[in-house]
């Protein structure tokens, strides 16, 4: 073997000089679906691979939850972009997995489209659907207005601030009363895409990504057998938290939480942008300074869901219900499974800060401020039957939800961020962010990508071109030809 597990204490140069085979070797640190990928492709060909991960469960900010009796996802539960130019699109075909698609191409609501849902001011009383129409194209308007204040400024700014600068400009667009507490609504669903305030999204980038095409479409089935197909046969450590990475001239070294060492030609590293902030990872050498820089130029937001089940369904058959407040703050909203599952389960959804501040009240507590919620749009409400609360913003496995592009962040952050060091590749969703932000296909379509550049670099360098029979990279799973399974009711 060309790498083997060392216990703590024996130092790189020794572990080095005994390891002796023809096989590359990689390590990969982090089990989320970029890691897997990235496993994925090396063992399909033909290199010797080990994956480590923190946690006692693969997935990562993938987790779908069985506890209710079916498969709910507490992380990722949108596939964004329905469409075959999906990375995701021949594995979800391979395994006739069924989308419900929540809204077409360009919604001012993201993943939702205007007529799935219904708003509730505070008092529990519906807001007239024209208001909601109407406060819905202002907002359009409001965003186009913001393109010119971009470029009438060269520094950066915030989204939140250029809205502040449109609507002095413009003040038959500001809303009055409950207008503006809908049009705060718009600015809290803005601020659930991007994970965070819209006072830390920068204006220059925010709207700039490439977002494929065919809308956004719910996972009926969770993202979970994706997981278990991308894992299958790969040597997974679980409970190995990687607390430190030697990066050596042809072997990297990684040393896991118990102090025990795995030497192997290469590592990826696809743990969360949180934990590289963090500075979990103890790094030798230390990180250049770019790479740094690199880190802390992406901001990294939190979402956070409330599960509740009920035994029976007493709300209305929309996809969305929300509740609109004068803050974006204070607005939120409950997903409807329901609709796309057929199961009575609400998903209480919150992001940004108000999301960090969730996290701080006892699952009990949170699961009853958000039973208020919900009794002020339905006074008769049941109590649910279960409830399952997340954390990641606290969670130590991921520190947030994920990236996007604070105020001021420098146009080649992404590249950095992705550029190897020497035998140290970097996948994880943050890297791939300029094409798919902090998507599940983004955060796939990262670790294909380091693992090939891993691949090619390892081949070159221990010249093994002749020798090794090479899977194609995209594997079979790829060539798999059953439509997409869509539906909507
Ligand atoms: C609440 C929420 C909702 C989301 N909604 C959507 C959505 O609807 N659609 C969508 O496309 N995307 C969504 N996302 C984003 C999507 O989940 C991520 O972009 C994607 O899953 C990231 O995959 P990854 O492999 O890069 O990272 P992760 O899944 O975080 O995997 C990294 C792994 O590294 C492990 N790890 C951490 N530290 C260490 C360590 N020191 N040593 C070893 N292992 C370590 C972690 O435990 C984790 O398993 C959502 C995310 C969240 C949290």
């Amino acid at each position: 073997m060309k790498y083997e597990s060392i216990g703590a204490g024996d130092t790189f140069a020794s572990q080095v000089e005994s390891q002796n085979s023809s096989i590359p070797t990689v390590i990969v640190i982090g089990g989320g679906i970029s890691g897997l990928a990235a496993a994925r492709i090396l063992h399909d060909a033909s290199f010797k691979v080990v994956l480590l991960e923190s946690r006692d469960r693969l997935g990562g900010r993938i987790h779908t939850d069985y506890s209710f009796g079916y498969p709910v996802d507490l992380g990722a539960s949108w596939l964004h972009g329905v469409c075959n130019e999906n990375p995701l699109a021949p594995l979800i075909r391979g395994l006739g997995l069924k989308l419900y698609r929540t809204s077409g191409d360009n919604s001012v609501l993201y993943d939702h489209d205007l007529e799935s849902y219904t708003l509730f001011d505070k008092e529990g009383h519906k807001v007239p659907q024209q208001m909601v129409i109407e406060v819905g194209d202002t907002f359009k308007r409001i965003l186009v207005e913001t393109e010119k204040v971009r470029d009438e400024h060269t520094d950066d700014m915030s989204v939140l601030q250029a809205i502040w600068i449109v609507l002095d400009k413009h003040p038959e667009l500001r809303q009055e009363g409950l207008a503006n507490e809908v049009l705060q609504w718009y600015i809290c669903r803005m601020e659930a895409w991007f994970a965070a305030d819209a006072d830390m999204i920068s204006l220059k980038s925010w709207d700039q990504e490439q977002v494929l095409s065919g809308g956004h479409g719910l996972m009926v089935q969770g993202y979970d057998p994706i997981i278990k197909t991308l894992a299958k046969d790969i040597d997974i450590r679980l409970n190995h938290r990687v607390t430190k990475i030697s990066n050596g001239p042809n072997k990297v070294m990684v040393t896991v939480e118990d102090g025990t060492g795995f030497v192997a030609d290469a590592a990826i590293i696809t743990v969360p942008l949180g934990i590289l902030k963090a500075n979990l990872i103890h790094f030798e050498p230390k990180l250049p300074q770019w790479k740094v820089d690199a880190i802390s130029d992406l901001g990294f937001g939190c979402e956070n869901k409330i599960a509740l089940q009920f035994d029976s369904v007493f709300w209305p058959d929309l996809e969305l219900l929300g509740i609109v407040a004068p803050t974006s703050y204070a607005c939120g909203y409950f997903l409807n499974l329901h609709k796309a599952t057929g199961h009575p389960v609400l998903v209480y959804m919150a992001a940004g800060r108000f999301a960090y501040d969730l996290e701080k009240l006892s699952d009990e507590s949170a699961a009853k401020f958000v039973m208020l919620q919900l009794k002020k749009m339905f006074p008769n409400a049941k109590e649910p039957v279960q409830y399952l609360v997340t954390r990641w913003g606290t969670d130590p496995n991921s520190l947030g939800c994920y990236s996007y592009d604070l105020v001021g962040k420098p146009e080649d952050s992404y590249e950095r961020l992705r550029t190897p060091l020497g035998n140290l590749f970097f996948g994880g969703e943050a890297v791939s962010m300029e094409d798919h932000q902090g998507s599940v296909h983004g955060a796939y379509s990262a670790g294909i990508m380091a693992a090939e550049n891993c691949q090619r670099h390892l081949l070159e360098r221990l010249g093994y071109f002749d020798n090794l029979h090479l899977v194609p990279s995209r594997g079979a799973i790829h060539d798999a030809t059953f439509p997409l399974q869509i539906s909507r009711m």
